[in-house]
Parts: C-alpha cells; structure tokens; sequence
C-alpha cells in the first residue's frame, strides 16, 4: 500500500504555513536575522518538541516564527513546503498563515503574503502545483485586532481565497468573531475555522451556525453528538483531519484509537492533511501511511481522501473535474 499511496495525487487543505518550519531552516533564518533561539541542536529541538497538549505546541510555534522577518524568509519557508508537495505527489494546497504572529513583532503584513505568494506562483510555473492562501485569526486575540487583519487582506483579495481561525480553542468562543466573519463572507471570502480538535462538538455546531463556514478544521469530536454527526453526512460539511497532530496533541493517544477510518466509512466528508508537518512529524504521504498502518483500508477508500479534498477544495469546478479524473484514472491503474 506504500507505493499506492506515494504516488496517489493529493491535496492538501489544512496545513499552516508557519508549521512547515523545519529545524534546518530555523537555524539558518536564525543566524541570518540574528535572532536568538532556544535550541542550540537538533536534539534540543525534538526534546522539545514533545507536546502534551494544543497550548504546549502553541507556545513553541508562536516561538520558532520570530526567526521569519523579511520578505525573502516568508518565500525560503514557502518554497521549501512546495518541495515537499512536489515528492508527495500533492497536486493542489490550501495554505493557511498567520499575520498577527508576525504584524504584533513588527513585520509589515506585506512582507508576509507577499513572500509566500512569490513562492506559490513559481511553485505553479515550475512545479504544477496549485494553491490557494487563507488568513487565519487568532482566536486568543479579540475582535478589532482580527477587523485590521481583514483590512490588510481586502488589499490582497486577488491573493486570498478566505479566512480562517486558529489558536487556542478552549476558552475562545466563536462568538468574538461572528462579526468579522460576517463581513469576510460580504466581501466574498470564503470561511473555515479550526473546532472539534481539543474544543467539544459544540464548537463545531457553533462554526457552522455562527461563522457559517464552508469547512471546519479538525473536527474530530463530531461523534460526541449524534445529530452533528447526522447533519455534516446530509450537508457533506468537509471535515480537514490532521492524524499525527492529532496523536501529537494527544486528542487521540494512538493512530489506532484514531476515529478518521470510521467516519470515512459513515460517509462523512474527511480527508487527510499535515497541519504544522515540520513539528508533527510528516507530510501529505507520512500521514496517510501512518492512518493506513493501522487502519487497514481498500485502495478506494483511500483514494476517496483524494477525492473528498478535490470536492472540498476551492477550485473551480473545472478544475476539480481535472483532478478528479486523475484520481479515478489512477485508482483504476492500480
Ligand atoms: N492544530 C492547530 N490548532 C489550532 N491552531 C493551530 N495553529 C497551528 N496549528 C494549529
Ligand atoms: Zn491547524
């Protein structure tokens, strides 16, 4: 099934920008901006990259992103996940970043969502690889904040698909930013928000009735109630699960406590993505072995993670055709 997989297309839509931070490139950033850092060696870095729950990753991402100041940093950073898509066969990625990680140390909105987007329209040129950018709030800050931001991104709408929320989720009811969300959707951005992932299935409901997302992140705990879980197969809400997080985080202790195969199998719209890879251990190809490792699974239905992401993308419905052929095609190969 290895093989399946490494050459099965994918496409990502949950995978944080600044989460693809790898140590190397931490490093070099580090000398390069001067920037002091609290690891000194690799071994420093995965000692402490072992996380107990969302906050104590939190705490060392928010840390690891100081070392992106300029422009050319926010493209190294991006073009580097572009190579990895490229050897995992991902086709198409919906790319979360989070300004206010950077606009509250000082570094103009603009360095950052121009620096990735120079590296996604070369990933387009010379790799095939499309993309789509969505601007993530962070839920542990409040609403004017999150009104700035959505300013900033009005000036890049020809750049930014949508919005998104992230950060903390306990202790952050969507409720601050209902308002904000209203308005991105007025402007013609779409919406999704993490909920579900330590947050009870009440989060989830309330993404869906109080921002309206088209998707919600994580999601996970949908199966704590029954009629959520009834309404996201009749509606086909797309859920973007992210297993090594999720066993990272410790929301699942296990890859084989891990509930995505069940859902899969309820006909909930799931697919697979990588969330911060660089701190959780694997990309595109690395989180679909590890689910199939333990969850034996036909082809089909893990090439159906394909297709949900295809059908739950925000690609033209021309382009979705394009992709899904591919995979259809590709599965009757194999
Ligand atoms: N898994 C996650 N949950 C919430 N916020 C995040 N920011 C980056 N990764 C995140
Ligand atoms: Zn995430």
């Amino acid at each position: 099934m290895k093989d399946f997989i490494a050459l099965l297309p994918k496409v990502e839509l949950h995978l944080h920008i600044e989460g693809t931070l790898e140590p190397e490139l931490m490093f070099a950033l580090a000398k390069r901006n001067n920037i002091d850092i609290p690891f000194r060696t690799y071994e420093e870095v995965s000692a402490a990259y072992d996380f107990h729950n969302l906050q104590s990753f939190l705490d060392i991402y928010y840390q690891g992103a100081n070392v992106l100041v300029n422009e050319q940093d926010f493209y190294d950073l991006t073009w580097a996940y572009l190579l990895r898509c490229k050897a995992d066969n991902v086709l198409h990625t919906e790319i979360f970043f989070d300004p206010q990680t950077h606009t509250a140390r000082g570094i103009a909105f603009d360095t950052v969502v121009n620096g990735i987007y120079r590296a996604l329209v070369q990933g387009k040129q010379e790799l095939g690889i499309t993309s789509q950018l969505i601007m993530c709030f962070l839920r542990h800050l409040d609403e004017d904040d999150a009104f700035v931001m959505l300013n900033h991104a009005l000036a890049h709408q020809d750049k930014i698909i949508g919005v998104g929320l992230d950060s903390a989720e306990l202790g952050n009811p969507v409720e601050k930013f209902e308002r904000v969300f209203q308005q991105a959707r007025k402007h013609g951005f779409k919406s999704v928000a993490h909920a579900g992932e330590e947050g009870p299935a009440s989060n989830i409901s309330d993404a869906l009735t109080v921002l309206q997302v088209d998707r919600v992140d994580h999601g996970v705990r949908c199966t704590e109630d029954k009629a959520l879980l009834a309404q996201l197969i009749a509606q086909g809400t797309p859920l973007t699960v992210c297993p090594l997080s999720n066993t990272k985080l410790k929301v699942f202790e296990h890859m084989a406590d891990h509930n995505i195969v069940k859902l899969l199998r309820q006909g909930v719209c799931v697919t697979i993505n990588s969330d911060d890879p660089a701190y959780f251990g694997g990309y595109m190809t690395d989180n679909f072995n590890a689910v199939a490792d333990v969850h034996p699974m036909e082809k089909a239905e893990i090439a159906q993670f394909t297709i949900n992401a295809i059908n739950a993308s925000f690609i033209s419905a021309q382009e979705k055709q394009r992709l899904l052929a591919l995979t259809h095609s590709y599965l009757a190969q194999s």
